[in-house]
Order: structure tokens, then sequence, then C-alpha cells
């Protein structure tokens, strides 16, 4: 999906347009895949009831409360966790080409290997646990051998520009190198091709 970036400050300014705010928690891990594959990072993002993948969060009035508070109201409902989002956890504001009168506020939040794994934990009797989340999924940032791994991941289908959103926070946090974030675009990309013909 086609999205346009602008300020968060333009956004704000918008008249009649939703406000979506989502959020990708993520941290360092010295866990090895197999005992041999360093996973380096643990991104969390989430099946939803759609069955496509997305980012925790939601729908947000800017008009009753701060983007970040009603960020935090989404997660706890999601996620069953008191997360404070700060203004310095935002990364991007796009307009939506789709749904139209759309605003995709993106914030990136680092947590320790320690912290994920509660959230991990307590989505899992969160209330909307089987209902609006299916579960909450790690992102593979490595590439087997066979090209499998990220390219596998990237191939499924995203809710929205959450796919986009997932990519540049991978490019501007370093959390996989451009050679291979390319390759395993490249990849997908041929594999969803083939499968749409
Ligand atoms: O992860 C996402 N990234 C970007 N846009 C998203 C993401 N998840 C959903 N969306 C879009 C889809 C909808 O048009 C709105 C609100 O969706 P949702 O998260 O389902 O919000 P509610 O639970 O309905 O509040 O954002």
């Amino acid at each position: 999906m086609e999205s346009k970036e602008i300020t968060k400050e333009q956004a704000l300014s918008l008249k009649g347009y939703k406000h979506a705010c989502h959020i990708m928690l993520y941290g360092d891990t010295d866990a090895k895949l197999f005992g041999k594959i360093p996973t380096k990072h643990i991104v969390l993002m989430q099946m939803r009831f759609d069955g496509l993948l997305g980012f925790p969060g939601g729908l947000v009035n800017p008009g009753q409360e701060s983007l970040e508070s009603g960020l935090s109201r989404e997660i706890g409902e999601e996620l069953g966790v008191a997360l404070c989002v700060s203004p310095e956890d935002h990364l991007s504001t796009q307009l939506a080409s789709s749904p139209p009168n759309l605003v995709c506020h993106f914030f990136v939040k680092k947590m320790t290997e320690e912290e994920l794994r509660e959230v991990e934990k307590a989505a899992v009797v969160a209330s909307d646990h089987g209902l609006e989340v299916m579960g909450l999924v790690r992102v593979p940032l490595f590439t087997l051998r066979n090209g499998g791994g990220l390219s596998s991941f990237l191939s499924h289908s995203f809710i929205g520009n959450s796919r986009s959103q997932l990519l540049s926070a991978l490019r501007t946090l370093g959390l996989v190198s451009h050679h291979d974030l390319e390759a395993a675009v490249t990849r997908a990309d041929k594999s969803l091709h083939s499968k749409a013909r």
C-alpha cells in the first residue's frame, strides 16, 4: 500500500481524519537458533483476528487523549501490560492510501529481553487474546541457507502499511544489514509475484 510521509503536527491539524497508532516493541538478544545462528534482536508483531500480520495498537481520538496515552490504552487491551509510550518513541506518520482519511502513526520502543518475555507472557492472558489478537509473533530477522527466515516472513499478508513500517524500522534502527534486508525483500517480492500469477 502506497502511503505519504507527513509530520505528526501536520497530521494532527487535519480535519476529518482518523488516527491509528501502532508500536513495534523490540530489543537485543544473545539467543542462537539451533545453538548456532545468532538471532541478534527480538521484534514483536501480532497475528490479527483477520489473519493479517500487524503491530499492536489501534484507533486513537486525539481530541480526547494524546496519541501516546491512546496507544498505551490499546496496548493494555491487546497485550495486558501497562506500557508508558512517550513522544520520543515516535518514528513516523503516514497518510494511508486506503482506507481514505486515515493517518498511521508508528512508534518503536526498545526493551530488555526479560521485559519482552514478560510482554509475551502477559499477552496470552490479555482480554483481546484469541479475539482481536490471535497471538504475538517474533519476526525472524535472519536468513537461512535455503533463503528462509526474514524473506518467508515478508511473504505473508500484512494489514495496511505495517509491512513498510516494519521495513523502515529495521532500516532506521539498523536491526538488519542493508544487504540482507534488500535481499530478503527481493526474494519475498519474487515469491509474492509468482503466487499472484
Ligand atoms: O500495524 C498496523 N500498521 C498500520 N496500520 C494498521 C496496523 N494495524 C491496523 N492498521 C490499520 C487498519 C485500520 O484501518 C486501522 C485501525 O486498525 P486496528 O488496529 O484494527 O484498530 P482498532 O482495534 O479497530 O481500534 O489501522
